[in-house]
C-alpha cells in the first residue's frame, strides 16, 4: 500500500491541526443551533470522527452515503444516494462533512437534495478542496486545504475502494490507475 503513495500531502498531526481549527469555528458559529453532522459516507469516515472531537457544543451526528465515482478517478455525474439519513432534517442547521470537494457534483446534489426539505440551514464542511476540478461551484463554509488537480487517497479516501485506512494523505502514483483506466 505505502509503495503505490508518491507523496504525503498531509501527516495524522496535520489533519488533527485542521479539525480542530475547524471544529473551534463550527463551536462558536452553531451555539445555540440546531445542529446536526451530516457525514457522507463513505470518504468522510476519519474526518467526521477527528472534527467532532473538537466541537465543544451540543449536536446530532448522522450519516448518509451517496457515490458518484465507481471505481475510477473521475466523477461519473451521477450522484446515488445509497443511504439515506435517519433524524428529520426539518427544522435542524444541517452541516456536510465533506473528506474532498474535486468537481463538486455531490455537493450541489447534496444541497438541491437538502431544498425540499426546509431546513434552518445547509452548510458545508470539508478536510481538501480542489477548486480547478470545479464543474458546479457549490459554497463552502469551512474548507481545510486546498490542494492542486491531484488524486489523493488515505485518512477515509480510496481509489477503487482501497487506501481508506492510511493515517495520512498521500497522492497517488499514476502508474496505479493508468493501466487500468483509458
Ligand atoms: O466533488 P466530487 O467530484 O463529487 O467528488 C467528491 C466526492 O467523491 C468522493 O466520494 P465517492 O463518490 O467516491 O464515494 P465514497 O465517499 O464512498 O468514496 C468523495 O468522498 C466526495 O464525496
Ligand atoms: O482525489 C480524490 N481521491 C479520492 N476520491 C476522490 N473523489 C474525488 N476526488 C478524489
Amino acid at each position: 500500500m505505502e509503495n503505490d503513495i508518491k507523496e504525503v500531502l498531509l501527516t495524522p498531526e496535520q489533519i488533527t491541526a485542521i479539525a480542530k481549527d475547524i471544529g473551534t469555528q463550527i463551536s462558536k458559529d452553531y451555539k445555540g443551533k440546531n445542529l446536526v453532522l451530516l457525514c457522507l459516507l463513505k470518504g468522510s469516515i476519519c474526518f467526521m470522527a477527528e472534527l467532532m472531537k473538537y466541537i465543544t457544543i451540543p449536536c446530532v451526528i448522522d450519516f448518509m452515503a451517496v457515490s458518484s465515482y465507481g471505481s475510477g478517478t473521475e466523477s461519473s455525474g451521477r450522484v446515488n444516494i445509497v443511504k439515506d439519513m435517519s433524524t428529520p432534517a426539518e427544522n435542524m442547521d444541517i452541516l456536510i462533512v465533506e473528506d474532498i470537494i474535486d468537481s463538486g457534483n455531490t455537493l450541489s446534489f447534496m444541497l438541491q437534495y437538502f431544498k425540499a426539505k426546509n431546513c434552518a440551514s445547509v452548510e458545508i464542511a470539508t478536510l481538501l478542496n480542489k477548486p480547478s476540478r470545479r464543474k458546479k461551484e457549490v459554497p463552502v463554509k469551512y474548507s481545510g486545504q486546498e490542494i492542486d488537480d491531484l488524486f489523493v487517497v488515505g485518512f477515509g479516501l480510496d481509489y477503487a475502494e482501497y487506501y481508506r485506512n492510511l493515517p495520512y494523505i498521500g497522492v497517488l502514483k499514476e502508474s496505479v490507475y493508468s493501466d487500468t483506466e483509458e
